[in-house]
């Protein structure tokens, strides 16, 4: 039975004969601003054109077959698809409870239990079979949580696990991996990424999807560690989004990846009385890099991620002018590198205070935006040098913008006086 939940006005054009459903009428409901929009409709090649005609926008038959058409229209994706059987049939096809929602006539209709749902704001499968019908849901309901910061009660929670046992016994039944990239990157970009990754572990959902970094669980490191290698990655990203609210996906990934390689590289070393996960970066940014090509993620995404695991346990020299050199050389990972290796200190136990030295070095050191190019040419160069084209060359332009980026050259008249210098005595008190 399909049962009234509220009179109210749906604020986007609903042409007759379709009927906005799922998250969009949630997301309404839940005082959220809508994205993508869904419609059921009778007809809905039919319902999509007149929506064309009253708003513009492209039209895309999706799989025209199965009725799937998509306009988009001002940066909004508003998708049609057929109304399989009566309302309250499509209703209860649908994942969760509070997903399972629709908008007819002035009123929004749901299932039993939606409006407790949507009130206490948890989420419940609308059956747990439901789970079966499409893989992704489990994933999916973790990544809602996250997103929406909606509680998992015992029994969905039973349910998801329950879901993640029959995904490790039957792999072929994963989802493709697409669908799995999406939802990380939703739940990794919310500001409860950290909470939504917990879950996924203690749901059994980790060591299906990433088994890579299931092998953290647990790992015990010592040292400035006082957590598991796992439970200080969730820290990690945890601090990274406190310290940096609108921090990129490739810095959140990174986050999530960057001590992967130390549960291949442990060993306890006998001198230190303790732990080493010496060359943990490298081999972390190669497994990063694995995981992230498997999942699909574009290939300038993976290179970035992997390049910030492969350098965040970089030192970072105190005196200022080593500290430019330092950050001219990662120019491409920046911002993103000082907030990971900042928040990888708050993550630890007895170095936090050196998170906050680290950002305040930086952001005197960067106060002054680095040299984008030398100020001579390399035909200059050539010419004042005495050099034919070559090697030496670069070598004397990479020498110059490290002097500017250091602050010791700062006119073309400063650049020929050092490059003249450099040629007979090297860089002066270069490492
Ligand atoms: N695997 C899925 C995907 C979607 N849906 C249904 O289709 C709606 C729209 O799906 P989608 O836009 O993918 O997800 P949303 O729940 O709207 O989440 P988001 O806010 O990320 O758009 C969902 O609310 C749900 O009713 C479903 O039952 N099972
Ligand atoms: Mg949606």
């Amino acid at each position: 039975m399909l049962r009234l939940l509220a009179h109210r006005d749906f604020p986007f054009y609903t042409p007759k004969g379709a009927f906005p459903a799922g998250g969009a009428v949630r997301d309404l409901l839940l005082g959220r601003r809508p994205a993508d929009l869904d419609y059921v409709a009778l007809d809905p090649e039919k319902a999509a054109r007149e929506t064309q005609r009253r708003l513009g926008g492209s039209l895309f038959p999706l799989d025209p077959e199965r009725g799937h058409y998509r306009l988009v229209v001002g940066g909004r994706t508003l998708d049609f698809t057929p109304l399989e059987g009566s309302l309250e049939e499509d209703l209860l096809k649908r994942d969760f409870r509070l997903n399972a929602l629709l908008w007819k006539g002035g009123a929004v209709f749901g299932l039993k239990g939606a409006e407790e749902d949507l009130r206490r704001r948890v989420l419940i499968p609308v059956r747990e079979e439901n789970l079966y019908e499409d893989h992704l849901r489990s994933l999916r309901g973790v990544r809602l949580a996250a997103t929406l910061g909606l509680g998992l009660p015992q029994g969905t929670r039973k349910a998801l696990s329950r879901h993640a046992r029959f995904l490790r016994d039957h792999p072929e039944a994963l989802p493709a991996r697409e669908r799995v990239r999406e939802e990380l990157s939703k739940l990794l970009l919310s500001p409860r990424a950290a909470f939504g990754l917990r879950l996924l572990e203690r749901v059994g959902l980790l060591g299906v999807y990433w088994p890579e970094l299931a092998l953290l669980v647990g790992l015990e490191q010592g040292g400035v560690h006082h957590l598991p290698a796992w439970e200080h990655t969730l820290s990690v990203v945890f601090h990274l989004l406190w310290l940096w609210p609108e921090a990129s996906l490739e810095a959140r990934l990174a986050a999530l990846y960057h001590d992967v390689g130390k549960a291949l590289t442990r060993r306890f070393d006998l001198e230190a009385g303790r732990y080493r996960f010496l060359g943990h970066a490298e081999v972390g940014a190669e497994i990063a890099r694995a995981s992230l090509l498997w999942l699909r993620f574009p290939k300038e995404t993976v290179e970035k991620v992997a390049l910030l695991v492969r350098r965040h346990m970089d030192r970072p020299p105190e005196e200022r002018k080593a500290l430019r050199r330092f950050l001219l050389k990662r120019q491409d990972l920046l911002p993103d590198l000082l907030y990971l290796m900042s928040a990888d200190r708050l993550g630890a136990k007895g170095v936090e205070g050196e998170a906050h030295t680290l950002l305040e070095a930086f952001q005197e050191a960067l106060a002054e935006p680095l040299p984008q190019r030398p100020l001579l040419s390399g035909e200059e160069v050539m010419a004042l040098l005495g050099l034919p084209p070559g090697p030496e060359v670069g070598k004397a332009l990479k020498a110059l913008l490290l002097a500017q980026a250091e602050g010791r050259v700062r006119t073309e008249e400063e650049a020929r006086a050092f490059l003249l210098y450099w040629r007979e005595h090297g860089a002066p008190n270069a490492p």
